[in-house]
């Protein structure tokens, strides 16, 4: 039928926006133990931000609680002294943060109207980082140069994301910049010669600010609120940290000129010593983590992961003689035609998914449930089985969508399993590796739950019992009850 092959089709689509990633809620992970770090060498540069930090107040020597340090994960922050969960961290002052506001206050800024926060201020990082004497020399010296997110991936180191929605994700925001880019020469970089210098702002130049921004900024400084927040940004990731509050909070300090800036409390109890780390976001899949961060979480020992997921989109086709019909009844339970469920290792098909299917799948001798004297109650009767044709239609769809999904990858869970095994593999492949098999896990999950409802089909209660049950007609056994009988026999 179109809505099996539809189904199919979905199974294996992209998201439709590389803007639009949807989250979902995930059970908590063991926490690793903290290793507590000792550094050798002089870091200049780190050394060069505390002292501009120190000189503008924001920071000091003998109260301070974290200093900045090379740990594993490039720089990150240690703790100076015990910390206890909830305490203060460190309290940056607003006209220290990198935001619309200090490229409105600079040179470039009478031509930020209108640009989106993210592009005015990746175009401010680009030309601040060119000049010698920026009075941000600082910070921008500590912002490394390569990241490990998949948009700075070579072909090659792409190539392992063949089948992934990971990789579509990645080309997707590629071209986004890449037209953000365009827009922004065009309008403001070319007319503008004595201010910006054209061979500066190249894209590789603006998809590294973008790079920046993703994987440096968190909430609540997002979105309008946009802001690079000096020393704050070198606070990294723990895998499996459970969080009670966000680390990350705007508020207002100083006794006699109240002044915004952030703050940033102990996720945990750190020791003297001990790398201070955070959550950079319970609800990211290992796609997100991997896009915005470079990073994903993998455990070894567990197998599972409830990072990993699948997004399906799954779509009423239009060619349905019953569209319309069925759009009003996904309309009226604020859906579309076409709705993104986000799916995740271990947690099965969500309910609002399987009454989608049956939705999409509605037909024959079903089709009656889509009469106007339903419209309020259909999607109640969809939230379980209506006839034994339409679940088996949907088993079938969402079983070849899973078999023609699957068959886009380029290796098998198990060939993933032993690679990552393997202490050496480089970080990229790693990601990749990470990636892929999660999304494969959580698609053969899906195919297995479709496979065994398919074998309890003869098992289930469908539409037309459950109405006889309610009526009476029909006692717990299934079997008729006597009333039934006797107004039978009548
Ligand atoms: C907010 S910055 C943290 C400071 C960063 N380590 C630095 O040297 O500038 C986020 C970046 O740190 C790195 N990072 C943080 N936590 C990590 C983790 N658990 N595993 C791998 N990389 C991590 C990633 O490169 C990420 O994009």
């Amino acid at each position: 039928s179109s809505s099996t092959s539809s189904a199919a089709a979905a199974a294996a689509s992209l998201p439709a926006s590389p803007l639009h990633h949807r989250s979902s809620l995930r059970t908590a992970r063991a926490l690793p133990t903290l290793l507590t770090i000792t550094t050798s060498t002089t870091d200049i540069e780190a050394e060069a931000l505390w002292t501009w930090l120190a000189q503008k107040g924001a920071v000091s020597d003998e109260a301070t609680a974290v200093r900045p340090a090379c740990v594993h994960h490039g720089r990150g922050l240690l703790a100076h002294r015990t910390i206890s969960q909830g305490d203060e961290l460190l309290s940056i002052p607003r006209k220290l943060w990198i935001n619309l506001e200090t490229v409105k206050a600079s040179a470039i800024g009478r031509f930020c109207e209108g640009l989106k926060p993210w592009v005015a201020i990746a175009l401010f990082l680009v030309r601040e980082k060119a000049q010698s004497n920026s009075s941000w020399r600082p910070y921008l010296d500590i912002l490394p140069q390569a990241l490990d997110s998949p948009l700075f991936w070579s072909d090659e180191e792409l190539a392992e994301l063949q089948g992934t929605q990971l990789l579509g994700s990645t080309l997707g925001y590629r071209e986004y910049v890449e037209s953000e880019v365009n827009e922004l020469f065009d309008k403001v970089i070319k007319p503008n010669p004595d201010l910006f210098d054209s061979s500066l702002f190249t894209y590789d130049a603006f998809l590294w600010a973008f790079g920046i921004l993703r994987s440096r900024t968190f909430a609540p400084l997002t979105g309008d609120e946009l802001a690079l927040v000096p020393l704050a940004d070198l606070v990294n990731h723990l895998a499996g940290l459970e969080v009670e509050k966000p680390c990350w909070e705007k508020t207002t300090a100083g006794i006699f000129t109240r002044q915004e800036v952030l703050l940033m409390r102990a996720a945990k109890t750190f020791h003297a010593g001990q790398e201070v780390v955070m959550q950079y976001g319970k609800s990211k899949n290992n796609a997100q983590l991997a896009l915005d961060y470079g990073l994903v979480e993998y455990d070894a020992f567990s197998g599972s992961n409830n990072r990993d997921s699948f997004m399906l989109t799954l779509e009423i086709p239009k060619s349905d003689r019953l569209f319309d019909d069925k759009l009003d009844i996904a309309q009226l339970n604020g859906l579309d035609s076409s709705v993104y469920f986000d799916l995740t290792r271990g947690q099965g098909p969500p309910e609002s998914m399987l009454t989608f299917l049956r939705l999409t799948a509605l037909g024959g001798s079903d089709a009656f449930l889509l009469e106007a004297l339903f419209r309020n109650t259909v999607w109640d009767h969809l939230s379980s089985p209506v006839s034994r044709d339409n679940e088996e239609s949907i088993c079938e769809a969402m079983i070849e969508g899973c078999k023609s999904a699957l068959y886009g990858y380029q290796s098998t869970v198990e060939e993933d399993l032993l690679l990552l095994n393997n202490d050496n593999l480089d970080p990229r492949t790693r990601i990749a590796v990470v990636v892929r098999q999660g999304e494969k896990c959580v698609l053969q999950e899906v195919q297995t739950w479709f496979e065994a409802r398919m074998n309890e089909l003869d098992q289930l209660e469908y539409y037309a019992e459950r109405r006889l049950r309610d009526l009476g007609l029909l006692d717990e056994k299934g079997n008729m009850t006597a009333w039934a009988r006797a107004s039978f026999i009548i």
